[in-house]
């Protein structure tokens, strides 16, 4: 049995005359922690749309838990167990902390209009279930004082907290994270990692992570891969990745 979650090979995506993707490979084995990097506009964001259903990819093989998915919709990949966040936050502002939660699980739950009308036991039982791990992730991010708050009026970072307890309340294997560390400070971004981290350590969670943060990066990654202009550069450990000219050249010498 493969312990590699995810197989990303020679994934290309082409808009028009722009290739924006072009050959890029990646695996990411269970439990691992894995980053995306590159300089801005070297297809990071297009790779995680190929590989989350939002875009057709052009050309490619994604195998997700030993499946085929390249060809399927961003709906159907999502209830597989992959999950992501957005480089910009995308919550429901005018709902609270709480209701985000339960409607990221209704999105997954299926029970029919008939068992929500007639309230039966089991839909019931599968809203207390909603409930309970509502309650249980947002004690996880430290936001369970701000249930019944708007989202819109929580500070970013809290905000940046509340997307990854949306997506944890859907149960994924895979969680995919486009920048989850801009706009946030150094604490906020400290909290971040450990949150990661015991993402993985105690929930057995694997990790695709976009960032521009090189600290977070090299602290939290088992594996790194660089993409410039679309196309495959290094890949490797943080620190065969740190020490890479080309790398240094294409992107770190950037800083
Ligand atoms: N829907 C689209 N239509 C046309 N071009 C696109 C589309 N989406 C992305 N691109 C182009 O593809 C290239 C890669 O963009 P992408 O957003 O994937 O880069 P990125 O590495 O995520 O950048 P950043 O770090 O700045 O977020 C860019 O040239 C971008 O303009």
């Amino acid at each position: 049995m493969t312990t590699n979650i995810l197989e990303v090979s020679d994934l290309t995506m082409r808009f028009g005359g722009l290739l924006a993707v072009n050959g890029v490979g990646l695996t990411i084995k269970k439990g691992q922690i894995v980053s995306m990097i590159g300089p801005n506009g070297a297809g990071k964001t297009t790779v995680f749309n190929c590989l989350t259903g939002f875009y057709q990819p052009t050309a490619g093989k994604v195998v997700f838990s030993g499946e085929e998915i390249q060809n399927l919709s961003g709906y159907k990949i999502a209830r597989k167990g992959m999950i992501r966040t957005f480089q910009h936050v995308r919550l429901f502002k005018d709902m609270t902390v709480l209701e985000n939660l339960l409607v990221a699980q209704h999105q997954h739950l299926n029970n029919s209009l008939l068992a929500g009308l007639f309230k039966t036991r089991s839909y019931r039982k599968a809203e207390q279930e909603a409930l309970d791990k509502a309650v249980y992730w947002l004690e996880k991010v430290r936001l369970l004082d701000d249930a019944n708050r708007e989202a819109g009026t929580l500070a970013y970072g809290q905000q940046r907290r509340l997307e990854i307890a949306r997506c944890m309340v859907t149960r994924p294997s895979l969680l995919m994270l486009d920048e989850p560390a801009a706009g946030l400070n150094p604490s906020e971004t400290d909290e971040l990692k450990q949150l990661i981290n015991n993402l993985r350590d105690e929930h057995g969670i694997s990790v695709l992570l976009i960032e521009h943060d090189m600290k977070l990066v090299m602290d939290i990654s088992d594996h790194i891969v660089v993409i410039n202009q679309g196309t495959p550069l290094a890949s490797g450990t943080p620190e065969q990745v740190r020490n890479n000219p080309a790398v240094i050249k294409a992107y770190l010498g950037e800083e």
